[in-house]
């Protein structure tokens, strides 16, 4: 597992950057980690890898605090990207494995798998720079799995990316994870996360506000009833507590008034109910309301 323990950074001007940011992703699991610009994901994830120093807290793996020898077999894209413009996709993915300890033999091979798994075998011998962005991500990602890591880090590895170059990348992170390795990305599309992640943290100005499977931070919002009335009688819902707006001649009640059957008695004396039913919220809602 990994964990990072209460970690706090603040930078030269005194601003507080990280307040206390905890987190933990099991084996296999797949973290999303969503906040706000600002929000303190990239400085968390430099931290993570050793780039940056928290001022105090602490990063653990499998249960020891996490050292150089144990990072050099993460796997790691930076917000700042960084591969060599000039050198062709192959060799720089084959450098990128040498430098994580591959012999040359097993550096070439597992540059070839990626360079095919990741639909990039056009372009082996082209110079990185001449690669669309979408292509330059896609090496980005070889190069973070050259050395079969024990842990993925990926700060906004779906940015800018078509939708058949994130099913890609997707269902390469997603094989990792089923491999066992603990997979974090932090993305500002939330409906990726809901729909690839097993767990997701939100920070907001430095702090993780909520963390937990989609499911757990929906039940923690409290449930909400959603009610959809056709033409009905003015004032209804005045004894309901809850949220009601006017779409054309229906009326949208969201409650969460714990008794459904006195919100269904009410709606149905009102008028003709269209709708009713528990409403599930998507990430991108209970996101809104965490970070509000
Ligand atoms: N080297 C630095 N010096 C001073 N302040 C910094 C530095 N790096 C980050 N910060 C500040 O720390 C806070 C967190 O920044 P961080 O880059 O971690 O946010 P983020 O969640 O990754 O944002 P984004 O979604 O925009 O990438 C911001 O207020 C940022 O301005």
């Amino acid at each position: 597992m990994l964990e990072t323990q209460e970690l706090r950074k603040t930078f030269g001007t005194g601003k507080v950057a990280l307040d206390r940011v905890s987190f933990a992703v099991r084996p296999g699991e797949m973290f999303g980690f969503v906040g706000a610009n600002g929000a303190g994901k990239t400085t968390t994830m430099r931290i993570v890898m050793g780039v940056m120093q928290a001022d105090s807290g602490e990063v653990r793996w499998k249960g020891a605090p996490l050292g150089f020898a144990e990072r050099r077999q993460f796997g790691y894209m930076p917000e700042e990207r960084g591969l060599y413009q000039k050198m062709r996709v192959a060799d720089q993915i084959e450098y990128f494995g040498r430098l994580h300890g591959l012999s040359p033999a097993a550096a070439r091979k597992a540059a070839g798998d990626l360079v095919e798994r990741l639909g990039l075998t056009e372009r082996t011998k082209d110079a990185v720079e001449s690669l669309s962005l979408g292509n330059q991500q896609r090496v980005q990602l070889a190069v973070a799995l050259v050395h079969d890591p024990d842990v993925l880090v990926l700060d906004e590895p779906f940015s800018g990316l078509d939708p058949l170059a994130v099913d890609a990348l997707a269902e390469a992170l997603r094989e990792r994870a089923r491999s066992g390795v603990p997979v974090i990305f932090s993305s500002h599309q939330l409906e990726l996360v809901e729909r690839l992640c097993d767990s997701v943290g939100i920070i907001s100005a430095g702090r993780m506000v909520a963390s937990g499977t989609v499911d757990e931070l929906r039940a923690a919002e409290g449930r909400k009833l959603r009610v959809v009335v056709a033409d009905p009688e003015p004032g209804w819902a005045q004894d309901l507590a809850g949220e009601l707006t006017v779409e054309g001649g229906r009326e949208v009640l969201v409650t969460q008034d714990d008794d459904d059957q006195r919100v269904l008695r009410a709606a149905m004396r009102a008028g003709r109910v269209e709708h009713f039913g528990v409403e599930r919220p998507t990430l991108t809602e209970i996101f809104k309301e965490a970070v509000a």
